[in-house]
């Protein structure tokens, strides 16, 4: 049998979308067989999402399985793809959406989507990161890096040109490094001169450089502000993928802007349920 899904994108990070209704027996081998690029859809995860629409605004309960088959707490560029889902089906310009890191509100705004990320955190206990005060420039695995947590953790590396950086060889060892008890996503970050930064982002869970990524937009800005590299507000962050902007609200939590589109629809085959 097959269930069907909307494929959708946030400025290049690309995500199957699938109601939680649907029949799914293993979400994390669907993730891991259609994320492929070769022989699957190709994707940076699949969100399963349920859409609670007698709220106002509506609701809707995301869940990021990525192509590694596990779960993830926040994505940033995914709930703005879930948040233009929702309100493409609801005929609403807001939404509330529901993640394991807290819930966000996210708002249309012309051709973007906003979304009002979780709290962030330097603290090396709530990252984790096994480190007894904040880590602030410090050399890990060759690569001097700033930690955060966004919603998942982030090592950020503040260097000249984002385009010098051969990612793929110097990303995966920060990536598993011991000092990460849940591993982490490492960003590069080179400034634009007007205050804003480009971006290249290893991401934990594709196992590979993405063309965005919304939680590491935020995490570069909140890191350039507390190292005095920008005081711009919004602070412009550009991914290969496209241009984000994070802003910083009335109640001092970022805000992560930017386009989403929907691409096409389709299905994927899974396991029919077992007849009793
Ligand atoms: N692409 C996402 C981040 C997804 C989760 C991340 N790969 C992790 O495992 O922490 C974004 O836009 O924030």
């Amino acid at each position: 049998m097959t269930v069907p899904f909307q494929k959708y994108h946030g400025t290049g990070n690309d995500f199957l979308i699938i109601h939680a209704d649907e029949h799914v027996p293993d979400r994390g081998e669907l993730a891991e067989r259609e994320c492929d690029r070769t022989d699957g859809v190709g994707a940076d995860g699949i969100l399963f999402l349920a859409l609670e629409e007698t709220f106002d605004p509506p609701r809707v309960v995301m869940t990021l399985v990525q192509p590694d088959g596990e779960t993830a707490p926040m994505c940033g560029n995914g709930a703005r793809c879930a948040a233009e889902w929702a309100m493409d089906r609801t005929g609403t310009d807001s939404v509330m959406i529901d993640t394991q890191a807290g819930t966000l509100r996210a708002d249309r705004d012309g051709e973007d989507v906003v979304v009002e990320m979780t709290d962030l955190t330097f603290d090396p206990d709530a990252i984790p990161v096994d480190a007894d005060e904040p880590v602030l420039r410090e050399e890990i695995e060759g690569l001097e890096v700033s930690v955060v947590n966004t919603g998942v953790p982030h090592a950020v590396s503040f260097v000249d040109d984002v385009d010098d950086v051969a990612l793929e060889e110097v990303a995966p060892p920060v990536r598993h490094a011991d000092v990460f008890p849940k591993g982490t996503n490492v960003c590069v970050a080179s400034p634009d001169g007007s205050g804003g930064f480009r971006q290249r982002t290893y991401e934990r869970g594709v196992e590979g450089e993405t063309e965005s990524c919304g939680t590491g937009a935020v995490a570069i800005a909140v890191t350039a502000r507390r190292l005095g590299l920008t005081d711009a507000d919004p602070v412009d962050v550009s991914p290969p993928g496209g241009d984000l902007r994070v802003s910083f609200n009335d109640r001092g939590r970022p805000t992560l802007a930017g386009p989403v589109e929907h691409e096409f629809d389709g299905e994927v085959a899974v396991e029919p349920p077992v007849e009793p």
